[in-house]
């Protein structure tokens, strides 16, 4: 790692990564101009970095793709996953090749740009990964500037001026603010995404070509639901991925989308056979204040859960555990997870899509929940069950998007016991 180097950009130079240290390393900027701060982590996913670059659980977070040539298949406006911007941006090796792929309707800076993320290529991120492994995630700014003009000074204090993800609560944030009925299916080639609306009372139907970003509807509480006898789950929307939605959909669920912060009452009103708890970004120990009394008000009342990721640490602390800050976290497309206990104890083994820097202390984990699932890699908590209820949780992304889909039983597991 080069030693700090607070002078003038090199010639060529349109890029930078300050980290709080005062580390210093020069690249090649693309995508968006400008500056954001926030922790480095590292995704070695090698396909899907524009559903990476849209999950909102990576607010506060740049990426550092570990897999060199990312952008070779271009941008296309079907696979995002929301279209607020969540992530500052992205780190790569190289800088993106024009692309080769009969979806691709943009390059990959064209589209980043549009989308307000930064790129930095030209950087070692072999190196920069083995720093993260080794000393963890930390803080830094990235800065694009076409005119090659940085003031140094200036992003390392943004650097260090900014607190950390530990102790930060980011899911209201980049939570939706309203309350909307989904209705998109699984995406298919050639068809788009599977619109459920057009056979009301069954998964599946026609497909329509509109991009994920359409996909969340404007709230329309009279909308026509007679004959409509799918299972009503409440989604609570803490950062969701919208694979999500459309993989509860596929699984047979009528879906509605609810803010971070809706309280009990507003869940309840919605008379759900289920609630599901998505993922998002920040530290779960700080999402608690508007979380928490939610869940613990469902499970009181036997509400039938699911929860993904920041849902699962957060059904884990309201049921009496916590949650810890990992060292590097987990962020790639081939995690395996294996299953170990409760309903979940025939030792299977599942590829999984992962993204999380914080993970729920198995060693606290209250009589009455039991571990379902292990990291095959350091060990660490990928599941829950609690004891005599309808209510289980995965660390993991059993969305994909990207990745595998050996989980997807995870949805047809929670919608087929509702009623
Ligand atoms: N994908 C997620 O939901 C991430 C959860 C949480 N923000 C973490 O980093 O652990």
């Amino acid at each position: 790692m080069a030693p700090a180097n607070p002078s003038a950009a090199p010639s060529g130079a349109t890029g930078v990564l300050v980290l709080a240290d005062g580390t210093v390393l020069w690249g090649v900027g693309y995508g968006a101009a400008g500056a954001g701060v926030g922790e480095i982590c590292f995704n070695t996913a090698m396909t899907g970095y524009q559903e990476i670059l849209t999950d909102p659980s990576y607010a506060g977070q740049i990426i550092t793709f570990t897999f060199p040539h990312i952008g070779n298949v271009g941008a296309n406006p079907e696979d995002i996953e929301r279209s607020a911007r969540a992530a500052i941006g992205c780190i790569t090796r190289e800088l993106p090749t024009a692309p080769s792929n009969f979806r691709s309707v943009q390059t990959l800076p064209e589209w980043m740009a549009e989308q307000g993320l930064i790129g930095l290529a030209g950087i070692d991120t072999r190196a920069l990964t083995r720093r993260i492994r080794d000393a963890g995630a930390p803080n830094g700014v990235i800065a694009h500037s076409p005119d090659g003009k940085f003031d140094i000074d200036a992003l390392l204090a943004m650097a260090r001026g900014w607190p950390g993800l530990e102790g930060m609560d980011l899911a209201k944030e980049v939570s939706r603010t309203d309350t909307g009925d989904w209705d998109a299916g699984t995406w298919t080639l050639g068809k788009g995404y599977a619109s459920p609306l057009l056979h009301a009372g069954g998964a599946g139907g026609e497909p329509t070509s509109a991009p994920a970003s359409e996909n969340m509807p404007t709230p329309n509480p009279s909308r026509e639901r007679e004959g409509d006898s799918r299972p009503h789950v409440v989604a609570i929307d803490y950062g969701a991925k919208d694979n999500i939605f459309r993989n509860l959909v596929k699984a047979g669920a009528r879906v509605t989308v609810v803010p971070a912060t809706a309280t009990l009452d507003e869940v309840l009103s919605h008379q759900p056979a289920g609630v599901f708890l998505s993922n998002g970004p920040g530290d779960p120990a700080a999402t608690g204040e508007y979380a928490v009394p939610v869940i613990q008000g469902l499970l009181e009342r036997s509400v039938p859960i699911f929860g993904i990721c920041l849902g699962h640490q957060m059904l884990a602390i309201a049921a009496g555990a916590k949650t810890i800050k990992m060292h590097q976290g987990h962020r790639g497309a081939n995690h395996p997870v294996q299953r170990v206990g409760g309903e979940f104890a025939d030792g299977v083994v599942e590829i999984t899509s992962m993204n999380h820097g914080f993970a729920v202390d198995a060693a606290t984990l209250p009589a009455g929940v039991v571990e379902t699932h292990k990291s095959l890699f350091d060990g660490s908590n990928c599941g829950i069950a609690i004891t005599g209820k309808q209510a289980f949780s995965v660390q993991y992304h059993p969305e994909a998007s990207p990745g595998p889909q050996d989980s997807f039983y995870l949805f047809e597991k929670f919608v087929s016991g509702l009623t």
